[in-house]
C-alpha cells in the first residue's frame, strides 16, 4: 500500500452554480499516511467536504489533487484506483457474502466489462480479510451480521481496492464503544492516507494526527489536535461550554461539555 499526498486549494461548492454556497473556499495540505478528522455540527459540511474529496461532487471553485493529480481530471475509475470510501449508508447487498461483498472492491482494477478476476485479485481480498479478521465470517450473507461486523466488511472491501486514500463518513456511528475504539485503531494502523468525519471530538483527538473544525460550511481550524480543538474554538463553534482537563496518569486531554444556557 502506497499513501497518498492530498492537497485542497481554494475548494468550495455549491448545489447549483449561482445557488447559495454551502462549503465556503478552503484550503488545506495533507502529507501522505496522516489522519485527517473532519468534525464540526450537524449540518456543518463534513458530508458535503468528503463528496468533493472523493470525487463525487465537482467543485464549484477550486481543486482536489491526489499525488498532484487533479481529481477532475481522471475518469472515474482512475479516481476510484487511488480513493476508496467507507459511508454511513449500509448496502443493500444482504443475500452476498463478506467475500463476495469484500471482491466488490476489485472492480476498479478489472479490465473491461465482466473482466475476470486473477490470481492477485484472490491474493488481496484474502489480505483484506485477513486485516480485519474477517475469515471466519467470510461465508456469511452480510444482512446476518451485526452493525460492528458489517462496518468491518465495508472497510474490508475498501481495502481490497487498495487505495492510497480512504475516506470514512462517521465510521463510528451505530458502533458500541469497544468497536468504536477497534475502528480507529485499525484506521491508525493503515499505511495509507486517511481522511474522516467523526463526531466524538475526544475519539477524534486521541486518533487523527490533523483535524479539520467546519461551521456552517466554513473552516474555523485545521491543524493538530490540541490546537484545533480548544475550548474557546469547541464552545464557539457547538455553542456548549467545553472545558478541557488533562487524564491522569495518561496525561491525555479531555473535553467536557454542558448546555451554556444552564448557567444563565
Ligand atoms: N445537494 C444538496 N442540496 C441542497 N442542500 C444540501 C445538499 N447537500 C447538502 N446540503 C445542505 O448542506 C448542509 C451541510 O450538509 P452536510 O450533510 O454536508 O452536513 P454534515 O456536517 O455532514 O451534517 P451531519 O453532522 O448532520 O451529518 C446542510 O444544511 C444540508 O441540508
Amino acid at each position: 500500500m502506497t499513501a497518498a499526498h492530498l492537497s485542497v486549494t481554494d475548494l468550495s461548492w455549491a448545489p447549483r452554480r449561482g445557488g447559495d454556497t454551502l462549503l465556503q473556499p478552503l484550503s488545506f495540505d495533507l502529507a501522505p499516511g496522516r489522519v485527517l478528522g473532519i468534525v464540526g455540527p450537524n449540518g456543518a459540511g463534513k458530508t458535503t467536504l468528503l463528496r468533493l474529496l472523493y470525487r463525487f461532487h465537482r467543485p464549484v471553485t477550486g481543486t482536489v489533487a491526489v499525488d498532484g493529480v487533479d481529481l477532475w481530471s481522471l475518469s472515474a475509475k482512475a479516481a476510484a484506483q487511488r480513493i476508496a470510501v467507507v459511508l454511513q449508508e449500509q448496502p443493500s447487498d444482504f443475500a452476498l457474502t463478506v467475500r463476495d461483498i469484500v471482491a466488490l472492491g476489485r472492480t476498479p482494477h478489472r479490465q473491461g466489462f465482466g473482466g475476470g478476476a486473477g490470481a492477485r485479485d484472490a491474493e488481496v481480498i484474502e489480505g483484506a480479510l485477513d486485516r480485519l479478521d474477517l475469515h471466519t465470517l467470510a461465508g456469511r450473507t452480510l444482512g446476518s451480521l451485526s452493525g460492528g461486523e458489517r462496518q468491518r466488511v465495508l472497510v474490508a472491501r475498501a481495502l481490497a481496492q487498495e487505495p492510497r486514500l480512504l475516506i470514512l463518513d462517521e465510521p463510528t456511528n451505530h458502533l458500541d464503544i469497544r468497536h468504536q475504539l477497534e475502528i480507529l485503531d485499525l484506521i491508525r494502523s493503515l499505511p495509507l492516507t486517511i481522511v474522516t468525519s467523526l463526531h466524538d471530538l475526544n475519539l477524534t483527538a486521541g486518533a487523527c494526527d490533523e483535524v479539520l473544525l467546519l461551521r456552517r460550511g466554513q473552516m474555523v481550524a485545521y491543524g493538530a489536535p490540541s490546537h484545533v480543538l480548544s475550548e474557546d474554538a469547541v464552545s464557539e463553534t457547538f455553542r456548549v461550554l467545553a472545558r478541557r482537563e488533562r487524564l491522569m496518569p495518561s496525561h491525555a486531554d479531555h473535553l467536557t461539555f454542558h448546555l451554556s444556557d444552564q448557567r444563565t
